[in-house]
């Protein structure tokens, strides 16, 4: 079976040691002797997804590492406080009296406010650690309990 009648992401190499052919997952770098039945998964090796895509709602307070977003120009609101908000805004996605996206836009301190919160994806080592930590320990769906970092107080909520 040449090459390109493979399922994807699977090369077919010669092995100089039997002169067998096997099967190598270009992903994993798995290899198999059994011809592949199916495209090859870019899964991880058990160590957790390589990439999260996640929103977020930042609450910014005086001792964010820049006290100002396109919501207030002066943030003054002390630590607590913001605390106080986050909670507040995760209690209405909650109940359902508001949307995660319609919370984000409204009120997020985050430049990302404008586009319903979404930072896109990400791999790890791209954000502050402890938002990496809480984004990568989320499931697909589900929204993190508040987060500090030096930007604020962020609600994570993972979205693939
Ligand atoms: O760092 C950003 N914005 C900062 C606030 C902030 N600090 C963060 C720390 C971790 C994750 C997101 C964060 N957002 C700001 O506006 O002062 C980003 C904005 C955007 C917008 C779109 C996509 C990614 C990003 S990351």
């Amino acid at each position: 079976m040449a090459n390109e009648e493979l399922p994807k992401g699977w090369e077919k190499r010669l092995s100089r040691s039997t002169g067998q052919h096997y099967y190598l997952n270009i992903y994993t770098k798995e290899s198999q002797w059994d011809v592949p039945s199916k495209p090859a998964q870019p899964c991880d090796n058990g160590d957790g997804p390589e990439e999260v895509q996640c929103s977020h709602i930042l609450v910014k307070h005086a001792g964010s590492r820049r006290p100002s977003s396109w919501r207030e120009e002066n943030i003054t609101r002390s630590k607590e406080e913001a605390l106080d908000l986050i909670k507040s805004y995760r209690e209405q996605i909650t109940s359902g009296k508001a949307t995660f996206t319609e919370i984000a836009s409204k009120y997020s301190d985050c430049s990302s406010a404008k586009r319903g919160g979404d930072l896109g994806p990400f791999g790890r080592g791209a954000m502050q650690k402890p938002f990496e930590q809480a984004a990568f320990a989320l499931k697909v769906g589900e929204m993190s309990s508040p987060v500090h970092t030096d930007s604020g107080i962020h609600i994570i909520e993972r979205t693939a």
